[in-house]
């Protein structure tokens, strides 16, 4: 049936007001009106938000993110280019409403009434550099980061991927304390790449299919401070001695591995953005009270004596509930978690150190 005069009339104008909108009043610092035009808001789901969503892990982090049907709400922000990547990822027709925030003026706006706060911003390494090397600017980026949720939203769940996690993950814990609103089991440095990398890596060597494979990965995230502990493989299975200082290495080295094969143009982002949706997936089911949600994160913890330290935790509706001890050692990772404790505890002190001083 034709539709009559008047309705094409009405269809075109809301077309017409929808790539147009009239002089819309957006919610404070909101930059892509039309966007928010086709928010509905009310849908099931969680308010997530992505802090440096224009960048390399960022971009494809977001594109993942709004396939997650447990997301309702998906916040872009960057200090660059957030516009275009919301624009683009805007056009997704997957459930999530996407929002895209431009600058400190607009953090608030981006933050307030998140359930999950994603931070991926930061400068990458080049060639040569250790993670530590990026300290200087990524730690003040963490910290203006960290003092919005603190101010906007306190009780979202953090998952911290800014270099060097080591480091600014006591920084994020500092700067919540001194606002007053720190709850370490909100808090999670994500080294989900370490065991994705593992899982790969060692499924390679045992001829398997690496979604078959689980390595635990705990300590931190830079050089020594990986530590994946081939004796608890699953499947159930042994190494030999060139095998497992093999797999050690290649794990510990995986981020050098890919800056390398960059040259210069950057760090992992495509397999880093894989592996934190994967983690953030987990977050956002534990949020939702799925039980035995369990995956390796940077937390604060008392597992060994140091006050941070990655191993597999339970992830619930109020985040890190259960930090695991680490099972049996053998003598290799023994000797392993000797080396990682001393480098871990420098770079936690340097984090405590920026803030507190
Ligand atoms: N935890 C891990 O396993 C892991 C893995 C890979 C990379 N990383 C780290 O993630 C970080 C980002 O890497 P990348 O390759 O996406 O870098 P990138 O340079 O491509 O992107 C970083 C983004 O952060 C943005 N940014 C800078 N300052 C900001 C601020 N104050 N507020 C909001 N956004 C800001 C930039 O504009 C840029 O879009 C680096 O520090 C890198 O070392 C961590
Ligand atoms: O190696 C880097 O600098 C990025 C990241 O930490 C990684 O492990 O890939």
């Amino acid at each position: 049936m034709q539709p009559s005069g008047s309705e094409v009339h009405q269809r075109i104008a809301r077309i017409s007001a929808h790539l147009n909108p009239p002089n819309l009043q957006m919610a404070e610092g909101s930059v892509l009106e039309r966007s928010n035009c086709r928010a509905k808001g009310g849908a099931p789901g969680f308010k997530v938000a992505i802090l440096g969503a224009a960048g390399g892990i960022g971009q494809p982090l977001a594109m993942l993110m709004k396939m997650n049907p447990l997301v309702s709400v998906l916040h872009l922000y960057d200090v660059v280019n957030a516009p275009g990547v919301t624009a683009d990822i805007s056009h997704m027709d997957t459930g999530a409403v996407v929002r895209g925030f431009l600058g400190q003026s607009q953090l608030e706006a981006a933050l307030t009434g998140m359930d999950l706060v994603i931070i991926p911003a930061g400068i990458p390494r080049k060639p040569g550099m250790t993670r530590d090397d990026l300290f200087k600017i990524n730690a003040g980026i963490v910290r203006t980061l960290c003092e919005g949720i603190a101010k906007c939203c306190p009780n979202a769940i953090v998952n911290l991927i800014s270099n060097p996690v080591n480091s600014t993950v006591p920084i994020a814990a500092e700067v919540f304390k001194k606002a007053g609103t720190y709850d370490p089991k909100k808090l999670l440095g994500v080294t989900s790449l370490d065991v994705v990398r593992a899982n790969t890596f060692v499924a390679e060597v045992l001829g398997l299919d690496p979604r078959e494979v689980d390595v635990p990965v705990v300590g931190g995230h830079a050089g020594v401070t990986i530590l994946p502990l081939l004796s608890q493989v699953k499947p159930p299975c042994s190494f030999t001695q060139e095998e497992t200082e093999y797999l050690t290495k290649r794990i510990q080295d995986g981020g050098t591995e890919v800056v390398e094969a960059k040259k210069g143009a950057g760090s992992a982002t495509l397999s880093m953005a894989y592996a934190a949706v994967k983690f953030a997936d987990a977050c956002l089911k534990g949020l939702r009270g799925d039980a035995g949600v369990v995956a390796c994160a940077f937390v604060a913890s008392q597992v060994t004596e140091l006050p941070f330290f990655a191993s597999k935790v339970r992830l619930g509706r109020t985040g890190a509930e259960e930090v695991y001890q680490l099972g049996p050692l053998n003598e290799y990772e023994r000797i392993g978690l000797e080396k990682a404790k001393q480098e871990l505890a420098e770079s936690i002190q340097k984090g405590v150190s920026f803030i507190r001083n």
